[in-house]
């Protein structure tokens, strides 16, 4: 079973991973970006304020295909409950984003991506596994950013706000799959639900 964490910068999925790790000992846990040199090549463009916005989702697409071949599909494979700190939804969330603020400054009458959400989840539509289960950890843009220490290009309020719209409606459209937990509660009372969900997921199997 693949279990992914999903939700703003410091809305809480490392520290919810951390206390996971120590529930849930036999599982593969992972993460994106990954460690791999593709994982590197990403936290370059997370650096670079000047990065394009398209090479950019295309820099986490690669290291998303390197670590599901790599990663993923071997521990989905062995039968392990796999749980990764973001996924495809960062990039749906955060790329769709980006993008559409690019789109808006390529208008010369017509913007590039009409959708750029709906662009970048065709992207991964005939090369990903969906997630069966997505815990998004809701937390407000200005908490989010005020946690994350805002050290790079991504952990801005007002970018957070157009990321968080772009969740929602990913939640909208997959209601099945996401659990939202308000992660503005208590950390032990955030885990608590966390693994609630776990547990109810891997029951139902
Ligand atoms: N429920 C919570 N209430 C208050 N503070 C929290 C809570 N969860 C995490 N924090 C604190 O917020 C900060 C960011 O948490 P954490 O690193 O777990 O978030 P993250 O989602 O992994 O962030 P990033 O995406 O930027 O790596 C840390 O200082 C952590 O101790
Ligand atoms: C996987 C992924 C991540 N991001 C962004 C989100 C964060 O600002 C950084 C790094 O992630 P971390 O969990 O804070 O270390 O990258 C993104 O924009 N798109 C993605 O697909």
């Amino acid at each position: 079973m693949l279990v992914t964490l999903e939700g703003l910068d410091g809305s809480g999925k490392t520290t919810v991973r951390a206390a996971l790790e120590e529930r849930f000992p036999d599982a593969t846990f992972t993460r994106e970006p990954t460690n791999s040199w593709y994982g590197d090549a990403v936290y370059r463009s997370i650096e670079d304020d000047d990065a394009d916005p398209l090479a950019e989702l295309f820099l986490y697409t690669a290291d998303h295909a390197d670590h599901l071949s790599r990663v993923i599909e071997p521990a989905l494979e062995r039968g392990d409950l796999v749980i990764s700190d973001r996924y495809s939804d960062s990039r749906f969330a955060y790329q769709g984003a980006t993008l559409e603020a690019w789109s808006n400054r390529h208008t010369g009458g017509k913007r590039r991506l009409e959708d750029p959400l709906e662009y970048v989840v065709d992207v991964h539509e005939p090369i990903s596994i969906v997630p069966d289960l997505t815990i998004y950890l809701d937390v407000d843009p200005e908490t989010a950013a005020a946690r994350a220490g805002a050290t790079n290009k991504f952990e801005r309020a007002e970018y957070l706000e157009s990321v968080r719209a772009n969740y929602e409606r990913l939640i909208e459209r997959d209601s099945d799959r996401f659990v939202r937990i308000d992660a503005t509660r208590d950390p032990d009372d955030v885990l608590e639900r966390v693994e609630g969900a776990v547990y109810t997921a891997l029951e139902a199997e």
